[in-house]
């Protein structure tokens, strides 16, 4: 086997994306790595939590991987996945059970280009327990309205998500869960280009609140739009949804806003405000909540890119492992090309070490045309491993 690839855990965003996305592409291409000081960019000593233990291990049974250095805060991995290709894809059940609220939809960007790019005949059903709202990871309502969407936009199967129940850090920790069914690649993904944005032609809004506010949060985002529509919209008449859904809690207040332009494109932004709101303050909250979610959407859609900031970082596996020239636009400034967020620098890194890939300043990149595993079969290299399937279908991880 030859020698682990080094990551130092420490570079550019140093947190648990660069973790996730390493251990994805090395388990997909049989890359061994080892990672060094993971996490090191966050406070508190950095190492593995639980959500990242959780994917690091499914990707390990699921690729055969030994792995060393596994336990929580453990702040160095050697991932050494088989390099015997497997065949049969997953399993249609995959069940994933975190016992505290760590983030569902962390774990399901770790997992979703394996499912995907393992292949297999039958669509994957994929059951994460945890947090399904949690700050600083994508919530349930972004993966169902951002996410899947422009997947689906780049030439993904339809992804369907069912939430079954919310999980929240604050207010009391509730394990929520949702099921993610995936219909696997059947062949290799084609490049993609996501470079046409068009104009904005509607906009959501997803409210999870204390009930009793309600009517106060729809007021508060009516006169936002009345004073907005211009910048969302230009000269198109407005098109505005606003849905609500009881939080049940003081200390849970979300809001997300979507566009989504006449090319099918969405951006979206939103704030999870957890945490807790003192005596006469809850006009104060509210404001700035509408205020701040509103500002960070008109600025994606001035600069009149395809992504949002946390889309781009997301879609850069998908660039990585499909075939031919993908290119991502991301917008500009008083006609200056817009940086890429240090995430996505970290994974544009990630993805250089582990498979060689190059992103230019274009945001474009060719890809190693991953082929699914269910193809090479075809051609007598694989083999069915019913165990494994077993192995899968349930991972239980109570750290
Ligand atoms: N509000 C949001 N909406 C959508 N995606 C988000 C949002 N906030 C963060 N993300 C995405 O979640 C991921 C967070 O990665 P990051 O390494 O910061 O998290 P982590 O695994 O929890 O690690 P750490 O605990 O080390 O911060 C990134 O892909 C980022 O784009």
């Amino acid at each position: 086997m030859s020698t682990p690839i080094h990551l130092e855990g420490t570079t550019l965003e140093g947190g648990g994306q660069l973790l996730r996305l390493a251990t994805c592409l090395s388990a997909l291409t049989h890359t061994p790595i080892h990672i060094t000081a993971i996490r090191g960019n966050r406070s508190g000593g950095g190492g593995l939590k639980a959500q990242h233990l959780t994917s690091v291990q499914w990707l390990g049974q699921a690729s055969h991987a030994r792995i060393s250095g596994m336990g929580l805060k453990s702040p160095e991995i050697t991932f050494m996945p088989s390099p015997t290709t497997t065949n049969g894809g997953v399993g249609e059940d995959v069940v994933i059970k975190q016992s505290t609220p760590g983030a569902v939809n962390l774990v399901f960007q770790a997992i979703l280009p394996y499912v995907l790019f393992r292949g297999g005949d039958e669509k994957v059903r994929v059951r994460i327990t945890g947090g399904t709202n949690v700050s600083n990871s994508p919530s349930y309502d972004y993966i169902e309205q951002v996410l899947l969407p422009m997947l689906t936009l780049i030439g993904i199967p339809p992804i369907d998500a069912a939430l079954h129940s919310r999980g929240w850090s604050q207010g009391g920790a509730k394990i929520g869960s949702v099921t993610y069914t995936i219909t696997p690649l059947n062949t290799k993904l084609p490049a993609f280009l996501l470079t046409h944005r068009g104009g904005v032609k509607s906009i959501r809004a997803t409210v999870i609140a204390p009930k009793q506010y309600e009517c106060q949060i729809a007021e508060e985002l009516d006169v936002m739009f009345e004073k907005r529509e211009s910048r969302f919209f230009g000269t198109r008449d407005a098109d505005i949804g606003i849905t609500f859904e009881d939080s049940q809690h003081e200390k849970r207040f979300y809001l997300l806003l979507v566009a989504t332009t006449t090319a099918g494109v969405k951006l979206g932004r939103d704030w999870l405000y957890d945490q807790g709101v003192r005596a006469g303050k809850v006009d104060t909250v509210i404001a700035s909540l509408v205020r701040q979610v509103s500002n960070d959407l008109l600025s994606e859609i001035e600069h009149g890119g395809c992504v949002d900031e946390h889309l781009r970082d997301q879609l850069v596996v998908f660039q990585t492992l499909a075939e031919g020239r993908s290119r991502v636009y991301g917008g500009e400034r008083k006609g200056v090309r817009l940086e890429p967020s240090l995430h996505a620098r970290t994974a544009h890194w990630v993805a250089e070490e582990v498979v060689g890939v190059e992103f230019d300043e274009d945001g474009g990149c060719e890809g190693i045309g991953l082929a699914v595993e269910a193809e090479e079969e075809e051609k007598g290299e694989g083999r069915a491993d019913e165990e494994l399937v077993e192995g899968l279908k349930k991972l239980d991880v109570s750290a």
